[in-house]
């Protein structure tokens, strides 16, 4: 076991998953999904196109109500929640709070047509922040932090490149400094370059802020580079699962020894 591994397990879950299942058909959708996410860890979820991961990633951040089975996150405001037995209420204030959504398309994580300022500043005033000095200040910082020039501030996403939207978004949601981000092939429709440079900066985020991820990916170089574990997936079930050196390096499923090998990634 390594170190990493050892230190997971001395601590509580954020997040236990435990029977999931939503079939919008046979095969489409995910079932039997059972998994323990710690803090600190990034999980990749890996596939082929309709295997089901966006259906679960859905489900897991409380988009998409299941069939059945249960999500038991641990929040830093409500203590231990049923995702599926609690408020709506207060499912809408994780969202805006202690979880992050990175969507593949930065226009359905972005408002297009107000500043980036503002995108930032926005998950600032939902969270209560009042203070205009200081969201300005706080959204000038984060713009930084993601590596565009603060002078951009009042420019609007539309003015941006794809590569600046997705970290705009990024800076957008953890401004407020959430604990579990969901990530929706977040580096996909980008130029090669411009995709290393955002999982760079994703990964170096990630460390720095102890940030717990589940990452959706068709892309297996970006489950290397990003996800502790993996999941494979294959019509909606598990089929492996792993520390992901040990199922990129050793693949035990016919299923995933394809998919390692190319034949089914695009
Ligand atoms: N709202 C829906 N209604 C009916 N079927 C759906 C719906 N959403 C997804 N599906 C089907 O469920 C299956 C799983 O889709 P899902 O989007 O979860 O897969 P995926 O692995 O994320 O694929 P991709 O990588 O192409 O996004 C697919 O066969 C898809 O056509």
């Amino acid at each position: 076991m390594s170190a990493q591994t050892a230190q997971w397990q001395d601590v509580a879950p954020l997040l236990q998953v435990r029977e999931l299942s939503k079939f919008y058909a046979p095969g489409k959708g995910c079932g039997d999904i059972d998994f323990d996410l710690y803090p600190g860890e990034v999980l990749g979820i890996v596939g082929e196109s309709g295997s089901g991961k966006s259906t679960l990633l859905n489900v897991l951040s409380a988009r998409l109500a299941p069939d059945a089975g249960q999500v038991i996150y641990q929040s830093e405001q409500f203590g231990e929640l049923d995702l599926y037995a609690c408020d709506e209420a207060q499912r809408r204030v994780l969202m805006r709070s202690e979880w992050g959504i990175v969507h593949q398309h930065a226009r359905d994580g972005l408002r297009m047509n107000v500043s980036a300022g503002a995108n930032i500043g926005e998950r600032l005033m939902a969270v209560g922040e009042r203070h205009y000095g200081n969201i300005r200040e706080r959204a000038q910082a984060w713009l930084e932090a993601v590596e565009i020039d603060s002078s951009r501030i009042d420019d609007r996403p539309s003015q941006f490149s794809g590569g600046m939207q997705q970290r705009l978004q990024i800076a957008r949601n953890l401004v407020t400094h959430p604990q579990l981000i969901f990530m929706d092939e977040p580096t996909g429709g980008l130029d090669v370059s411009v995709q290393a440079k955002l999982l760079d900066m994703l990964r170096g985020l990630v460390a720095e802020l102890g940030l717990s991820v589940i990452i959706v990916t068709h892309d297996l170089a970006v489950a290397r580079l990003l996800a502790h574990r993996l999941m494979v997936m294959r019509r909606g079930q598990v089929v492996e699962s792993g520390l992901t050196d040990q199922v990129l390096d050793d693949p035990q499923h016919p299923y995933t020894q394809l998919l390692v090998s190319s034949i089914l990634q695009n």
